[in-house]
């Protein structure tokens, strides 16, 4: 058992990306307390990390074969002590989440909810997981919006939208990935019965369905950002357009599309970032 390995299991890149989204999230809904970013970054920072550490959790089995270096099945981290650091991590998350408002304390609990769900039920069902997921990280943007106000929920659903749809690609692309790990854990996912290649067409369509939704901030941070965010969805859909060219799990995890793809999501993110920095400052 390691410290380290109590660190790496809460995945701090992805827990801390979404949290700092959080933040983004509630200036670009006109919120100016840098207080109430930070507390919304820790809120989700632990949450998503709680969330991480139950999937990995319940994903012992799979990640022995996909992922044999992560912290439980390289034994860094025991599956009970795991347990314990989620509702550890949980139970920090919905008490920081009580000093928010209802709104956002409302989609901490939902979310809270639905990690657990998803980790012992709807990861193993066939699309239903990933729309789990894309949910989850599209509601980080009504997370901080909604500590400003349900009024922002308008101006936040088109971000909800962008993210949705990149992440259901970018999820459904991993599974395509995980197909033999998963058929040894006994999950069933939509990779299995449609294979890589259907999956990666299912990939383009939500990746274009991303793009198109990217357009809408257009209207708010004008031509700057639509140059911007054009490099990016060119970038994302050329990623996603190459999967196209595999037809097995291994071809498709030596392309590192999905990391790559997880690179251009967060190149948004920063594109999303810079236009609120530009539009407070300039
Ligand atoms: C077309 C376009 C502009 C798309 C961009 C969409 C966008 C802004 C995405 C941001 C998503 C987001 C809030 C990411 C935060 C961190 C993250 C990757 C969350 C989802 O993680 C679940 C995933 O299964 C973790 O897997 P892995 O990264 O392999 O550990
Ligand atoms: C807004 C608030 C309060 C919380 C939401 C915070 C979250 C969870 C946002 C991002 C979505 C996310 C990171 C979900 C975590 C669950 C997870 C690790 C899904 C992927 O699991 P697998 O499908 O097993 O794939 P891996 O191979 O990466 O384990
Ligand atoms: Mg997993």
């Amino acid at each position: 058992m390691s410290l380290a390995g109590y660190g790496k299991i809460i995945r701090p890149m992805n827990a801390g990306v979404s949290g700092i989204t959080a933040g983004i999230a509630y200036f670009i809904a006109s919120g100016t307390q840098p207080l109430f970013a930070a507390l919304l970054f820790f809120i989700v920072l632990v949450i998503c990390g709680a969330g991480n550490v139950l999937n990995d959790v319940f994903d012992k089995e799979i990640d022995k074969v996909n992922r044999p270096d992560r912290p439980i099945p390289s034994g860094a981290v025991t599956p009970r002590g795991a347990v314990v650091w989620a509702g550890f991590l949980f139970g920090v998350g919905i008490i920081a989440g009580c000093f928010t408002n209802f709104w956002c304390l409302g989609i901490a609990l939902v979310n809270t909810t639905l990690l657990v769900i998803y980790a012992a039920k709807f990861k193993g069902i066939p699309l239903l997981g990933n729309l789990s997921v894309a949910y989850l990280s599209g509601s980080i943007f009504l997370f901080g919006g909604f500590l400003v106000g349900p009024e922002s929920f308008l101006v936040m659903l088109p971000l909800f939208a962008i993210t949705f749809f990149g992440t259901l690609a970018r999820e459904l692309l991993k599974d395509a990935e995980d197909i033999e790990g998963d058929r040894i854990g006994g999950a069933r996912t939509l990779p299995m019965r449609i294979g890589v290649r259907g999956t990666a067409v299912l990939a383009v369509i939500f990746v274009l369905c991303a793009v198109l939704f990217s357009f809408v901030p257009f209207l708010t941070w004008g031509i700057v950002y639509l140059v911007l965010i054009g490099v990016v969805d060119a970038f994302i859909i050329l990623v996603t357009i190459r999967a196209l060219g595999f037809t097995r799990p291994d071809e498709l995890s030596a392309s590192n599309c999905t990391a790559y793809l997880k690179y251009g999501m967060f190149a948004a993110l920063f594109v999303f970032l810079l236009m609120e920095i530009s539009a407070v400052f300039l």
